[in-house]
């Protein structure tokens, strides 16, 4: 396992996992990302079988149940008083290291038999992609841009995000 490394142009270089596994406060700040604005906002399962949901409903066989993970992440029996603010100290555990949360709590991907197959491989390509961006360029949103998210199957933003780019000095 080597350290993080700065190359001949100061971008910072990364040759394993372990090296982006280091990188903690970029770890919260996706997650927390992820976690308030999960890009699928909403889930549908239907049971093949009469079943009992842990609340105590009834279920008839295929009774279409809507999951809304975006709604989720806003109930503060969940995710805590706090659960509105971005707050990549969230994931953060008080040695400093990552806190990881149940899948059941955290829906991003899904959970169960299911769940994403490409989460490990998404963060190792978005967490590459975003420190070598940010290692060379400062980026801001534009303070008077609306931002909203969009009514669709996929969360997306409704007027785009806009930023100013500037290089790293
Ligand atoms: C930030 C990035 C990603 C997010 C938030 C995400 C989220 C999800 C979610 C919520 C599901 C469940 C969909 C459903 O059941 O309706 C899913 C399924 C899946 N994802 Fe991802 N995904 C991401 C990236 C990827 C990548 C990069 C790959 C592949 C390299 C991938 C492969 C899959 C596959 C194959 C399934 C279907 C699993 C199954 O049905 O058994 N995902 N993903």
């Amino acid at each position: 396992m080597t350290n993080l490394q700065v190359d001949e142009t100061g971008k910072w270089k990364f040759s394993n996992r372990d090296e982006l596994k280091k990188l903690v406060y970029l770890h919260g700040g996706l997650y927390e990302a992820l976690r308030l604005f999960p890009p699928v906002a909403l889930q549908h399962k239907a049971p093949i079988k009469p079943d009992i949901l842990p609340s105590g409903h009834k279920i008839k066989p295929n009774t279409k149940i809507v999951l809304s993970f975006y709604s989720m992440v806003r109930t503060k029996s969940i995710w805590g008083e706090d659960c509105l603010e971005f707050k990549p100290e969230r994931w953060i555990s008080e040695q400093g290291q990552i806190k990881h949360e149940p899948s059941f709590k955290f829906t991003a991907f899904n959970a169960g038999p299911r769940s994403c197959l490409g989460k490990e491989m998404s963060f190792v390509q978005i967490k590459t992609v975003v420190a070598s961006i940010i290692s060379s360029f400062r980026i801001q949103v534009v303070k008077s841009h609306a931002i909203a998210p969009c009514n669709s199957v996929v969360l997306h933003m409704k007027h785009s995000l806009k930023v100013t780019i500037s290089r790293n000095i």
